[in-house]
């Protein structure tokens, strides 16, 4: 997200604000002939309009307003950490397209203002974000800047553990490795304690 909050990585393909549903099948049956193979044959006759309806939901966040996501604000004069652990969450490599899956963990210290949003929206962030082609270190401080954004929190931490395919299926060939990466706004970077104690009860299983 952009100092404006203009999200500068939604929407810009030349379909616009919607998924090209012909052209992605175009594209995959061209794809399928530049393999070798037989579109033609009974197997791959559907999967252009299968392959086409997968990306529409893996990149469903393209189309999504991370602002929508978070409209669910109340007051709770809640001034300590809210913690959501263990999200699952399955992105798309933006250099592969293939995915990279994991957990990721969202908390923060709501405001002065006290406010806080509903538990599921932490979750629903993670998502919108995650079905976008993306690299993990983008999708951990898109979550990050979305919710300082919309609640003007005391602090956010974000943290994103990983399993690439692109590193375990193919080139480097590293099944098991784990990338992790974490975005820290506001307390939990001017305060190592914070941060700590946030650190340590993310890591606590
Ligand atoms: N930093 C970062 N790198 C990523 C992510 N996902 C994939 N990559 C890396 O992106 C890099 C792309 O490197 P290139 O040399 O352009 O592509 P490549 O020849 O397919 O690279 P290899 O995967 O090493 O075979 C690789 O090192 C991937 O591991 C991510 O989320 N974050
Ligand atoms: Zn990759």
């Amino acid at each position: 997200m952009g100092g404006d909050g203009v999200d500068e990585f939604a929407p810009r393909t030349p379909a616009g604000r919607h998924f090209d549903q012909p052209r992605a099948e175009a594209a995959v049956r061209e794809l399928l002939i530049a393999v070798g193979e037989d579109p033609d044959r009974e197997g791959l006759q559907r999967t252009p309009t299968r392959v086409a309806n997968a990306y529409r939901e893996m990149f469903a966040g393209l189309y999504t307003d991370p602002s929508e996501v978070l409209a669910t604000v109340f007051e709770e004069n809640h001034d300590e950490l809210v913690l959501v652990k263990d999200i699952p969450m399955y992105s798309t490599c933006e250099h592969h397209l293939v995915s990279f899956h994991g957990v990721a963990h969202v908390g923060y210290i709501p405001g002065e203002s006290g406010q806080v949003t509903g538990l599921s929206k932490l979750a629903r962030v993670v998502d919108l974000y995650a079905k976008r082609p993306q690299v993990q270190e983008r999708l951990t401080s898109q979550i990050a800047d979305a919710i300082v954004k919309r609640l003007d929190p005391r602090g956010v931490i974000v943290v994103i553990e990983a399993e690439h395919l692109c590193m375990a299926m193919r080139g480097i060939r590293k099944p098991g490795a784990k990338t992790t990466t974490s975005a820290v706004r506001g307390l939990f970077k001017t305060s190592a304690v914070s941060r700590g104690e946030a650190l340590d009860l993310i890591s606590r299983t």
